[in-house]
């Protein structure tokens, strides 16, 4: 397809991690080789890789060098010769302001070859199985938490995501890759919070849903008058809304029961704040895979490393001879262990420990078979040598950053480990999230 396309000003859309020094130059056309997986696009120019924002593999377009570093240059569209057929419009109106998504310009086909090949790309060192395996969902209304910001200033009133260059909070109206039941709500309680007292007295608004219902935690900046707090619960509660504060000294909020939602049949309670699996659809896909991975049996001693408060740990232990469950947080290890007893899982225990530490005694001799980890972005790396001490047979990695994975998987692979299975998991479709399971086997 030849279709020539003047675009408009888009320089609020530079990608950040590539800095250089501003330069004026002419325009170049350029014919796109691949992209980032924040979706700008890649041609080696003069030797040099340039990126150019706001263009797809494979379309030709006229851009203008907008910064040039020593390793990298940048470039910004100005007008599409060619257009790649994998571009669409985006649905959502806020998409080239809003930092929530970066990829609705493609097809979801196009977003997820991306994603695999750039995890293939991250893990070139490592040797791969043949086949990177897809774990996706819907590709809008599947996000069950989500964090919105409120701005109030002079009189300009506002609530949404940050903005994708800047700080700035857009103001958003409708937000599509949220659950059908969070889009309602938002907007129900967009439209009462922007038009009372209370916009002035909120930093954001935290919306969830789970299997008690939907629910949002409303952080305040200033203290709120106990009459407004009942007016707005009253209000919410006929909404079908569970509200929790969170003071100004942003200390725990204070709740009566906590929140709960089912993974693999099984009741896993947690606390509003607590991090829980955003994508319910790819939590019960990724929870099930993992399982059939490792092909737990009653012969084996499973560790579950950042368990939180049992996502993975509740379902091992349904197959497992015996789960040992680790977590920082103690809280989570509390809730953790009132969910194994509510399951009845007397084989599961939690423990208590910061895995960036030298570990305890217990931890360090446990006899396990198989070890599963899901830590966050910093990665596994300084529990990594006491892992390949305690010698388990099979260790499934569950990582949101694949350049940490690709690091630790390195490591293990250094100690005797094959990868044997790797699976690229849309858990954020339209964003530039990319999560990943990796199999590795001694
Ligand atoms: C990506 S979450 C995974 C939680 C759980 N596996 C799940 O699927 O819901 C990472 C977990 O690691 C915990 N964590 C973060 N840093 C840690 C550390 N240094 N030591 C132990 N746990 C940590 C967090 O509190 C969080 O619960
Ligand atoms: S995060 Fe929501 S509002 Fe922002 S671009 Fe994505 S769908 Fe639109």
């Amino acid at each position: 397809m030849n279709r020539d396309v003047i675009l408009k000003n888009r320089s609020n859309r530079r990608p950040k991690a590539h800095q250089g020094k501003p330069i004026s130059s002419p325009i170049r056309t350029f014919t796109i080789e691949s992209m980032t997986h924040e979706g700008h696009g890649v041609v080696r120019d003069q030797g040099k890789v340039t990126f150019v924002e706001g263009a797809m593999t494979g379309e030709q377009v006229e851009a203008r060098l907008t910064k040039e570093g020593r390793q990298f240059n940048q470039a910004t569209t100005l007008k599409r010769i060619h257009t790649s057929p994998s571009r669409r419009t985006p649905s959502c109106k806020h998409f080239e302001q809003c930092g929530g998504c970066q990829l609705q310009h493609m097809d979801i086909d196009a977003q997820r070859d991306l994603k695999t090949e750039w995890l293939r790309n991250q893990f070139r060192k490592l040797e791969l199985p043949e086949q990177i395996t897809r774990l996706q969902g819907e590709e809008f209304g599947y996000r069950r938490r989500a964090r919105l910001s409120v701005f109030a200033k002079n009189q300009q009133v506002s609530m949404g995501f940050r903005a994708k260059a800047s700080n700035a909070i857009v103001d958003i109206e409708q937000c599509q890759v949220l659950v059908p039941a969070l889009q309602k709500a938002y907007a129900d309680l967009r439209s009462y919070i922007l038009q009372g007292s209370l916009v002035a007295k909120l930093g954001h608004v935290e919306l969830l849903l789970d299997n008690a219902g939907v629910a949002c935690v409303l952080r305040q900046t200033r203290d709120v008058p106990e009459a407004d707090k009942a007016q707005l619960v009253e209000w919410a509660n006929s909404n079908g809304i569970e509200v929790y504060w969170q003071l100004p000294d942003q200390s725990k909020v204070q709740v009566d029961a906590p929140r709960h939602y089912l993974v693999d049949g099984l009741k896993v309670n947690f606390h509003p704040q607590d991090f829980i699996q955003v994508n319910a659809q790819i939590n019960d896909a990724m929870v099930e895979q993992a399982m059939a991975w490792l092909n737990v049996t009653q012969d084996d001693v499973v560790l579950d490393l950042f368990c939180g408060a049992g996502n993975f740990s509740l379902p091992l232990g349904k197959r497992a001879g015996q789960v040992l469950a680790v977590e920082a947080i103690e809280s989570m290890v509390e809730m953790g262990q009132a969910n194994a007893a509510a399951a009845g899982l007397g084989n599961t225990s939690f423990l208590a420990a910061d895995l960036t530490l030298p570990p305890p005694n217990h931890l360090k001799k446990a006899k396990i078979t198989k070890a599963l980890l899901d830590p966050p972005r910093a990665g596994a790396l300084e529990f990594l040598p006491t892992l390949v001490r305690l010698k388990p047979k099979q260790i499934l990695y569950v990582s949101c950053n694949a350049s940490t994975l690709a690091r630790d998987a390195q490591y293990l692979v250094e100690n005797g480990y094959r990868v044997m299975n790797v699976c690229m998991m849309d858990m954020f479709p339209q964003t530039s999230h990319v999560e990943a399971m990796m199999l590795l086997q001694k």
